[in-house]
């Protein structure tokens, strides 16, 4: 019998099940989107029942397509949004509240308190993070100073807290019937509880954050045989690997080396470079984060630029401008134009990330004429991805020393042609788009697939690694840095925006 690996990736904006034969190719894959749930400005949140219901659905869906039954594969790995916070009933597996995502900015208060005494960096040596709303910690803590009773039942252990990784390798290995509560240290690694170089839940954070230990899941390596899953589909399958989606994403790109680095387009974007076994501080406005940890391996670690608005805002054109009905059509209306008609579109909607970590940013569109149309409002939401992500790659080249001499990518966008062309003029080096761009969900098969050894060591895995298409600069310069210009003048235009 021909054997697989597995993969779910639950995203922000879906959940999947893929699954990949040993070279790395998708034998089958099945897709649903959840709903975003905004009950305010700035809040956004996830129904967990429903992320669970449609990961379900989709694994029993993607293997009746490749008509496979649980026992062809030898392991099962995830990948995850990152730093979205859930926190269930470890009795009735119920949700004490929806889980609130990585965008939501609701803790925006907290983050301003904290950093009033000591500074946005006051964390940045133990967790590698600065004060921000992005991370799970102070989610957690607001649920727990904002549900009745989570407090107490975190402290008695009766409530879990977890990311996404969490909450479904809890449910998938038997949740109330014995479950496991684990999280992968690279999604650890986002809470801002974890202590970066011992890779353990740290004291004083836990202190400071007011978290008690009693509701944290035990921090596990990214690949190792965790459990057996007990879902009537992949029923005594071994869940062997798990991932944020970002560094499975770097995994899965086999960007095993320091230096190497990729970038994730997806609803944000999310740039990583290996920096090998020591965590590099950052002093250009990135994070540093674990990178992955194979089994008993030291754990890798990797500087990243977050940003967290890049396809969101194609979405946001298509869902609430209802410029378009699906987000494939913004290619076609974007190349009607030339240029972006003098408008830049700045989708601070969580306020600004990487390097500028401004929680006080809000969206900007400015240069509007009446000149401008909905295809230049398409060309500039493409370009707004673009140079966001030449401000990572700048802040990634101080950090690191490194130039960049290409750029790997991945992720929903890609496809957008446009898109990769514009990346390469305005980076002036050339994008690199791969044969396989689900790298996330690769990369939690590979973690998933060596801990079984499925794949014996990351050389099977670079084997499997081929090149799709590579994208020339092709801009004058004085033309990018002309555009680069009005950029940095819009970007100025969207800080101090919240109150
Ligand atoms: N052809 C396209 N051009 C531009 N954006 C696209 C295109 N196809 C998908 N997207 C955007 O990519 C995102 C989906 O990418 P994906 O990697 O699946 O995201 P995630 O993992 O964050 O859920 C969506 O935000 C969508 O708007
Ligand atoms: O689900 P994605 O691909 O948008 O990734 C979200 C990131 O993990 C947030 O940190």
């Amino acid at each position: 019998m021909t054997e697989y690996v597995g993969a779910i990736d639950q995203g922000t904006t879906s959940s999947r099940f893929m699954i990949f034969d040993r070279k790395g190719t998708v034998v089958s894959v099945a897709q649903k989107e959840h709903r975003q749930i905004y009950p305010r400005p700035g809040w956004v949140e996830h129904d967990p029942l429903e992320i669970l219901e449609n990961t379900n659905e989709m694994i029993g869906a993607a293997m009746a397509r490749a008509n496979l039954g649980a026992a062809s594969l030898v392991s099962v790995g995830i990948t995850n949004q990152r730093e979205t916070a859930v926190l269930w009933d470890r009795t009735t597996g119920q949700p004490l509240h929806n889980a609130i995502v990585w965008q939501d900015t609701r803790v925006d208060q907290l983050v301003s308190d904290y950093a009033h005494d000591g500074g946005q960096d006051r964390f940045r040596a133990i967790t590698g993070l600065p004060l921000a709303s992005y991370f799970a910690g102070l989610k957690l803590r607001w649920l727990l100073d904002n549900v009745e009773g989570a407090r107490e039942k975190a402290e008695s252990g009766q409530a879990l807290f977890g990311t996404i990784d969490s909450w479904l390798s809890w449910n998938l290995t038997g949740g109330v019937k014995g479950g496991i509560h684990i999280t992968d240290v690279t999604n650890a690694s986002r809470t801002q509880l974890m202590n970066l170089k011992t890779c353990a839940w740290d004291e004083d954070m836990l202190a400071a954050f007011s978290i008690p230990a009693a509701c944290l899941p035990r921090i596990v390596p990214s690949s190792q045989v965790y459990g057996t899953i007990v879902i009537p589909s992949l029923q005594g399958t071994k869940l062997a690997g798990i991932l944020g989606d970002q560094q499975a994403a770097l995994v899965g790109q086999t960007c095993f080396a320091p230096g190497e680095a990729k970038n994730t387009y997806g609803t944000g974007s999310f740039l990583l470079m290996n920096t090998g076994t020591e965590p590099v501080q950052s002093k250009a406005g990135l994070l540093t984060t674990v990178a992955y940890q194979f089994g008993t391996e030291e754990p890798r670690y990797a500087l990243e630029g977050s940003i967290a608005i890049t396809g969101a805002l194609v979405q946001w054109l298509r869902d609430n401008l209802k410029l378009f009905d699906l987000a494939t059509q913004i290619e076609p209306l974007a190349r009607s134009v030339a240029d972006n008609g003098g408008i830049y579109i700045v989708p601070a909607f969580s306020g600004l990330y990487a390097p500028y970590w401004k929680e006080n940013a809000r969206g900007v569109i400015v240069g509007l004429t009446r000149y401008v149309t909905r295809a230049h409002f398409a060309r500039a939401t493409l370009e707004a991805t673009a140079y966001q992500v030449r401000d990572v790659v700048a802040a990634m080249e101080e950090d690191s020393g490194i130039i960049l001499s290409s750029l790997k990518t991945d992720g929903g966008m890609v496809a957008n042609e446009l898109l990769m062309q514009f990346q390469a003029d305005i980076l002036n080096v050339p994008v690199v788009r791969p044969k396989v761009v689900e790298t996330t969900a690769l990369g939690a098969a590979y973690a998933a697939g060596l801990a079984v050894g499925y794949w014996k060591n990351i050389d099977d895995l670079r084997a499997n690694w081929e090149v799709d298409r590579t994208w020339q600069p092709t801009m004058p310069p004085e033309q990018r840095s002309r555009y680069l210009g009005w950029w940095k003048k819009a970007v100025q235009k969207s800080f101090d925006w919240a109150e």
